[in-house]
């Protein structure tokens, strides 16, 4: 098995790169995704996050409202860590559940767990995942602001905000096996996911 960790800030194009390696064989996990299943309904998750931040971050039906719950934490960092308190152990242990049963179908696949908080969650795992590769999407903050903006209807101020949440390009550089730049065409960042695989699964 080889176990890939791909990080990257926000609209970093961490999704890109792995759904591409998707294509290309590798079994893809997302932190992202984890952590709406770890606040699904019903959950001890979603009650915990309910307790906390009250009635105002529940929609109707009872679900997460997930904007609500945005605009208090991204402007609060004492609640920011909070929720990350409840939602990364749950996260954590979702992700290990998921790399175990990758690895039990094929001892030799290749996995993919995007990960947009590695850096942050560093103490949290300690010797938790044993990566053999890290793996950085790599573009300017004001690039990816505008992505944010143009592609996903974010202002330009939250879309700031959330970056400040985040830690910084060199603090993921400092950490990176493997750069991969997502500053050009989406075409140039594939051609380097390719050479990636190629290099991960070609001959020795
Ligand atoms: C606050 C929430 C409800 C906002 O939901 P929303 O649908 O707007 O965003 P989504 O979850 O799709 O995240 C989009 C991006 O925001 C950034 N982001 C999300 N959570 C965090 C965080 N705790 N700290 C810094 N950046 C974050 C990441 O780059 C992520 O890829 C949600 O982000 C959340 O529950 N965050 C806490 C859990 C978490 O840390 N998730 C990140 C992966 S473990
Ligand atoms: N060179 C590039 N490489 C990757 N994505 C690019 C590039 N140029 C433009 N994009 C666009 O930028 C966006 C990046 O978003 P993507 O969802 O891949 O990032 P992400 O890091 O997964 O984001 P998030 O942290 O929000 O989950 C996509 O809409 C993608 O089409």
């Amino acid at each position: 098995m080889t176990l890939i960790a791909l990080t990257g800030g926000i609209a970093s194009g961490k999704s890109t790169i792995g759904a591409r390696l998707a294509e290309l064989g590798a079994v893809r996990i997302d932190a992202d995704q984890l952590a709406r299943d770890a606040v699904a309904i019903g959950t001890p998750g979603l009650s915990r996050v309910a307790d906390r931040f009250g009635g105002a971050v529940l929609t109707s039906d009872g679900s997460l409202d997930r904007a609500a719950l945005g605009g208090v934490v991204f402007n609060d960092p004492e609640a920011l860590a909070e929720l990350n308190t409840i939602v990364h152990p749950e996260v954590q242990r979702l992700a290990d559940e998921r790399i175990t049963a990758a690895r039990a179908v094929d001892p030799s696949a290749v996995i993919v767990y995007e990960i947009p908080l590695l850096v942050e969650t560093l103490d949290e795992r300690a010797s938790a995942n044993n990566w053999d590769l890290v793996v950085v999407a790599d573009a300017p903050a004001e690039q990816r602001v505008q992505r944010m903006v143009s592609l996903r209807g974010m202002t330009e101020e939250d879309a700031t905000r959330r970056i400040s949440n985040q830690a910084s390009d060199a603090e993921r550089r400092a950490i990176a096996d493997v750069i991969i730049d997502t500053s050009k065409s989406e075409a140039d960042t594939l051609a380097q996911v390719d050479a990636l695989w190629a290099r991960l699964t070609g001959p020795h």
